[in-house]
């Protein structure tokens, strides 16, 4: 489902003499549909640079990211929007949303997006939002003042609201108390079910032995270090 073959990534720093900064070479990842992999690597090592290239939010040099057939790598920008709506889902760790959104709306978003009924898209946000305890009340208001651990709920019913048959996490249990990332770990296991492939960053390491089939550690990327 999500294939990546001799990735490279440099920056161009332009405000500093246009320094080129390789921080990848040779990437290479293959996941299967219902499997869940793991990025580690100490801090620095490039987890969220692989992360945004296959969301395609960071050009990468050479190689290719093939995700639902389509080359991220080489994609015109209105394929990756596609692939973003219909194939590729990516929780981040932070919730970006538009203010004066209701948290409804918020939700149910990805599934209007993709000719979901109205009605139905509402029923499954309602849903998504009572198993991760976001109380009724606070539905019709916008999650922008909402305390951390509640955003990071939210955001995690949008990122699971449609069912993307390929999906990114970033610390999705980062900032959640216990019963909470309980309902997510299930989650991502019920993802897994239906055959999500799955790339996670899990600093939780009881998270990521639950539920990843396997680390890949991104230092082997480094260049210079392989
Ligand atoms: N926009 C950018 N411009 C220049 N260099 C960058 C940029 N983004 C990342 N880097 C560099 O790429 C390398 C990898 O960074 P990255 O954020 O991917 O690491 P990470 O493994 O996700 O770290 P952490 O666990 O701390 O989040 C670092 O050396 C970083 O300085």
């Amino acid at each position: 489902m999500i294939e990546i073959d001799n990735l490279s990534k440099s920056f161009t720093l332009h405000n500093q003499g246009g320094a080129e900064i390789p921080v990848m070479a040779g990437a290479s990842l293959r996941v299967a549909a219902g499997e869940c992999v793991a990025l580690t690597g100490a801090s620095g090592a490039g987890k969220s640079t692989l992360m945004r290239m296959i969301y395609g939010n960071y050009l990468c040099q050479s190689g290719s990211i093939i995700v639902g057939g389509v080359d991220i790598a080489r994609a015109e920008p209105r394929e990756i929007l596609a692939l973003r709506r219909e194939v590729l889902g990516y929780v981040s760790q932070f919730l970006r949303v538009v203010p004066r959104v209701p948290t409804l709306d918020v939700v149910a978003e990805p599934l209007l997006i993709v000719g979901e009924d109205e009605s139905r898209a509402r029923e499954r946000a309602a849903e998504l939002l009572a198993r991760l305890n976001i109380p009724e009340r606070l539905w019709s208001l916008s999650p922008t003042t909402f305390s951390g651990g509640e955003q990071q709920r939210v955001n995690i019913a949008r990122g699971f609201a449609h069912d993307y048959p390929a999906l990114l996490l970033d610390e999705p249990t980062a900032s959640l108390d216990a019963a909470n990332r309980e309902v997510v770990m299930s989650m991502i296991e019920a993802a897994k079910a239906r055959g999500a492939a799955i790339i996670g960053i899990f600093h939780d390491e009881a998270a990521r032995d639950r539920l990843c089939d396997r680390v890949v550690d991104v230092t082997r990327f480094v260049p210079g270090l392989a």
